[in-house]
């Protein structure tokens, strides 16, 4: 693809303490990411994520974790619309935000909580404003925006529902389509997605949270994005029950007959083609997950350890329902990692070429 018309991603790099500053540079040096490069180091076709990539944040913290870990980073700072150089190995444009207070590897700093929000503004600004076709997130420390008085953040998901200005999203995590291609029986050749009907929640709230109502809103977005950012037509989602095995006909809890079932029925009368609800237990088996395109589970432990378990390090997180297009990391700030150089970028590569194909399919700038 020429370089002008790859889309152009917003990187945030995410809670300065934790790994995703180093995640960033390693990624715009090269450093551990098994990409090709040709011999005059341009980052051609098949060497690039298929985008060009803005960092959002702090300069001088980049240039300082490119030290640390021993990579040679040539950090251009750039302000929103203004055009980015070419794509090229060993230099990262940057959309600066200060740090409130230096940060040291692994020790969280409560005051870089308004630094970490702030770059979340200037990428969703960015992408509203059509200078990015869509922002793509290091990990952010949820504790951290609490403990400095941001009450009631739940993650990205729910703070840029609001900074957009939408009712819901939903938060989905999908393999890397090209993992599961040596495993005929997963799903033929396409990622596992698991999405979530309820997302940061303490479990004695969940069952209050799943409506009636919700889980219609929710999966409207689910079948509609699919098809808009991922290009499945008429999408077949496996809906998982709460309770274990469903419910057991109304002896293991009774939201599964009078909450789930009624939208499901009323939804597949619409034409939509749904499963379940499912024993959530038995739906993540091969047999359950042929010809799927993405299960909804109903909690986050629900959903995630199955998906993380396949595919750790190589899947990523997706918000739907939002006006942009936004992925994650499908891990944390593991800031028992941070400065060590020993973190995995497999993730957040699959998050930039995730979004770079979202964008091109949605219509992104
Ligand atoms: N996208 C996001 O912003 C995001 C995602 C998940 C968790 N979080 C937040 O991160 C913080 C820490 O969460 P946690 O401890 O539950 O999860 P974590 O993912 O940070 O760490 C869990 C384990 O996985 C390891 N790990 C994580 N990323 C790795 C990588 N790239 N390579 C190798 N090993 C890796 C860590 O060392 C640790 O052992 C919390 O505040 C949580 O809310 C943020
Ligand atoms: N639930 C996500 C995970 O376990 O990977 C994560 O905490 C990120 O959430 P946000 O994208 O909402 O920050």
């Amino acid at each position: 693809m020429h370089d002008a018309a790859m889309p152009v991603l917003a990187l945030t790099t995410g809670e300065p303490a934790g790994i995703g500053p180093e995640l960033v540079v390693m990624l715009a040096a090269g450093g551990t990411l098994d990409i090709p490069v040709d011999a005059s180091g341009d980052a051609g076709e098949d060497a690039s994520v298929g985008a060009r990539i803005v960092a959002v944040g702090d300069p001088r913290l980049l240039a300082e974790r490119a030290d640390l870990l021993g990579l040679s980073l040539t950090i251009i700072e750039l302000a929103p619309g203004e055009s980015l150089p070419p794509p090229r190995r060993g230099q990262l444009p940057v959309w600066p935000v200060a740090l409130r207070r230096p940060s040291r590897p692994g020790v969280l700093e409560a005051a870089n909580a308004d630094y970490v929000l702030e770059t979340l503004d200037v990428a969703v600004r960015a992408c509203l404003a059509g200078h990015a076709a869509g922002m793509v997130t290091a990990p952010l420390h949820k504790g951290a925006i609490l403990e400095a008085g941001h009450a009631g953040f739940t993650g990205h998901t729910e703070y840029l529902r609001d900074a957009c200005g939408v009712d819901e999203v939903v938060m989905v995590l999908a393999t890397d389509h090209a993992l599961h291609g040596d495993r005929p029986d997963w799903q033929g050749s396409s990622a596992l997605r698991v999405a979530l009907a309820t997302t940061h929640l303490p479990l004695r709230e969940v069952s209050d949270a799943i409506t009636g109502p919700r889980l219609e809103r929710l999966l409207h977005i689910l079948h509609a994005d699919l098809s808009r950012w991922f290009g499945v037509a008429d999408p077949r989602i496996a809906v998982c029950g709460l309770n274990p095995h469903a419910g057991e006909e109304g002896h293991l809890g009774h939201e599964d007959i009078e909450v789930i079932s009624p939208v499901l029925d009323r939804l597949r009368a619409t034409g939509m083609r749904l499963d379940g609800p499912l024993p959530a237990d038995t739906l993540f088996t091969p047999r359950h997950l042929a010809g799927v395109d993405a299960v909804l589970a109903m909690y986050h432990d629900q959903g995630l350890p199955v998906l993380k378990y396949a595919g750790f390090g190589r899947a990523a997180n997706i918000t739907l329902g939002l006006p942009l297009v936004r992925t994650s990391v499908d891990h944390g700030t593991a800031l028992d990692l941070a400065g060590h150089g020993s973190a995995d970028p497999g993730s957040l590569r699959v998050a930039v070429s995730l979004a770079a194909e979202m964008a091109a399919r949605g219509g992104g700038n």
